[in-house]
C-alpha cells in the first residue's frame, strides 16, 4: 500500500468518514462498516483526498481523458479540489484542464442545459466520484455522458467496495470493462481497508466484515 492510501485511510477513520457497525446501504445491503464522503468537510481531509485522487491519475496512464465529470452532489468538490491539485503537481499538463458537473434540477432557463462547467460533448470524460457498491450511482453518470455527446474514458473513485451488483454476481466494474473496455480505478479498496486495520480493530469487526464479504464478494464476470 502506498503511503497516500494508508494516509487517507487513516485520516477517514479519525474522522469518522470509514466506521464500523451497522448501516443499511442504497442497495439494501446490511454492511458492517460505511465510507461517508458526506463528511469530507476539513481542509486537511480534503487536502488528502484530492492528493490521493491527482496521485491516482498521475500514476494510471491508462486513464486517458479529455475533461472529469464530478457527478452531483459529491463528486461536484472532488472534482474540483482534484483538479487544483492535479494543476499545481503539473501545471504544463493540467493546468486547462477542466470539469463539469450535473444538475440535480432540470434547468429551462438562464444558459440552460444539464451540466454546468466544460462541455462533455465529443470529449473522453473519466467519472470521477466516491465509493461503488452495487453500481447505481455510476449507471446514472453514464446515461449523463451519453444524453451529453460524451465518451467514457474511465471512472476513479475513492473506494470500491469489491461488490457485485444486485441483479448479477460480477461487479460493476468488470461490466464496464467489458461494455466499455475502459480502466476503473479506485484510490483504496476493500481489501485494503481490511488489510490496514487486521491488528489493529477488534478481531469481530474483521470477522464482520469477512462475512460480509463471503455474501457479497464479486465473482468474475461470465463470457
Ligand atoms: O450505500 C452504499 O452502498 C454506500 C456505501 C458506502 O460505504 N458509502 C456510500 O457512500 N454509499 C452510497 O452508495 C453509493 C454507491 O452505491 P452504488 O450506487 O450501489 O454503487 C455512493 O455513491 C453513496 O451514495
Amino acid at each position: 500500500m502506498k503511503d497516500h492510501q494508508a494516509h487517507l485511510i487513516e485520516l477517514s477513520y479519525d474522522n469518522n468518514i470509514l466506521s464500523f457497525g451497522d448501516f443499511t446501504l442504497k442497495s439494501g445491503r446490511k454492511s458492517p462498516y460505511f465510507f461517508n464522503s458526506g463528511l469530507f468537510k476539513s481542509g486537511d481531509v480534503l487536502a488528502a483526498v484530492a492528493n490521493s485522487f491527482a496521485q491516482t491519475i498521475i500514476d494510471s496512464p491508462e486513464l486517458e481523458f479529455d475533461i472529469i465529470l464530478g457527478p452531483a452532489y459529491k463528486g461536484i468538490p472532488l472534482a474540483a479540489v482534484t483538479l487544483v491539485k492535479l494543476a499545481e503537481k503539473n501545471p504544463e499538463k493540467y493546468g486547462a484542464l477542466e470539469y463539469a458537473y450535473n444538475r440535480k434540477e432540470k434547468k429551462d432557463h438562464g444558459e440552460g442545459g444539464n451540466t454546468v462547467g466544460g462541455t462533455l460533448k465529443g470529449k473522453r470524460v473519466l467519472i470521477l466520484d466516491d465509493v461503488m457498491t452495487a453500481g447505481t450511482a455510476i449507471r446514472e453518470s453514464l446515461s449523463i455522458i451519453q444524453a451529453e455527446g460524451g465518451l467514457l474514458a474511465g471512472v476513479l473513485l475513492i473506494l470500491d467496495r469489491q461488490e457485485r451488483m444486485v441483479e448479477f454476481d460480477h461487479s460493476m466494474i468488470a461490466q464496464v470493462k467489458k461494455e466499455f473496455g475502459v480502466p476503473v480505478i479506485s484510490i483504496i479498496t476493500l481489501t485494503d481497508i481490511v488489510q490496514y486495520f487486521t491488528g489493529k480493530l477488534p478481531e469481530e469487526n474483521i470477522k464482520k466484515i469477512q462475512d460480509y464479504i463471503s455474501l457479497y464478494k464479486a465473482k468474475p464476470i461470465a463470457e
